[in-house]
């Protein structure tokens, strides 16, 4: 999404967990300076239903869903699950704070890797994104976005995934793998959640408002911004 829809979010975001900004973008211009432009041709989703897949502990149980879909996007390490299933992931979504083994694995087999950096993963993106192979690296930001340093809205690593998703031109989204009352996480945890509910249901009702135009039934398209 344009980065002036995303802006009034972001404050909220920054403002709820009192992140500045200024910490992002520097973690924006670090991995500036290893990122190349993406070829999005790859990733073309118009047609596709897509499988938005998140690492809730409830993923195991259901993540065969995964196979009926035309494109799998994983969240962290719900990548793991995912392939331990015996499942191809099309896209890894993450900020390197859990997995970043499998990161390095995907981007050498050639799969991308959607490597978002933000304030508090700084280390994390010097120590591991000179290691991925550069063109099958696409680098997300919160921030503004600059060059080749993405932002497509979203905050967490699975509702930035289906952010992505949709201005791929997923026909649908098939959420995989979430639990948003999830009584194992922690309270920093859960407050995330909370965002990427949130930020979820924003998605989803602009995505109707899209489709309602393009019926014909309604004049405008303008999402009601969170507040
Ligand atoms: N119950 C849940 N517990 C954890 N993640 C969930 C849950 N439900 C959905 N998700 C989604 O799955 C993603 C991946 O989860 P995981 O715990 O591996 O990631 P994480 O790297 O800690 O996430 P983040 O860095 O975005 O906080 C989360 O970012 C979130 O969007
Ligand atoms: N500044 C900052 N930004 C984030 C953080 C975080 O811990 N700090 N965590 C995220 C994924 O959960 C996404 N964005
Ligand atoms: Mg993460």
């Amino acid at each position: 999404m344009n980065f002036e829809r995303w802006n009034p979010i972001y404050e909220s975001i920054l403002g709820d967990f009192g992140y500045p900004r200024d910490g992002d973008e520097r973690a924006r211009d670090v991995i500036s300076e290893y990122a190349e432009p993406f070829d999005f041709e790859r990733l073309d989703c118009a047609g596709d239903a897509v499988a938005v897949v998140g690492a809730a502990p409830s993923l195991s149980a259901e993540v065969d869903r995964v196979g009926d879909a035309e494109k799998i996007f994983a969240a962290s390490t719900a990548a793991d699950v995912v392939r331990d299933a015996g499942h191809d992931v099309d896209l890894m979504v993450t900020d390197l704070d859990k997995n970043p083994g499998t990161a390095l694995d995907l981007t050498r087999e050639g799969t991308p890797v959607a490597a978002h950096a933000h304030g508090d993963n700084v280390p994390l993106i010097e120590a591991w994104v000179p290691r991925l192979e550069p063109a099958h690296v696409l680098a997300t930001t919160q921030a503004e976005p600059v060059d080749a340093v993405y932002n497509f809205g979203g905050f967490t690593d699975g509702d930035r995934a289906a952010f992505l998703a949709d201005a791929l031109g997923a026909e649908e989204l098939r959420f995989v793998g979430w639990d948003f009352d999830d009584p194992t996480v922690d309270g920093a945890k859960a407050k995330k959640l909370r965002w990427a509910e949130r930020l979820l249901h924003y998605l989803e009702r602009r995505r109707e408002e899209r489709f309602s135009v393009l019926d014909g039934r309604r004049d405008s398209i303008e999402p009601i911004p969170l507040s």
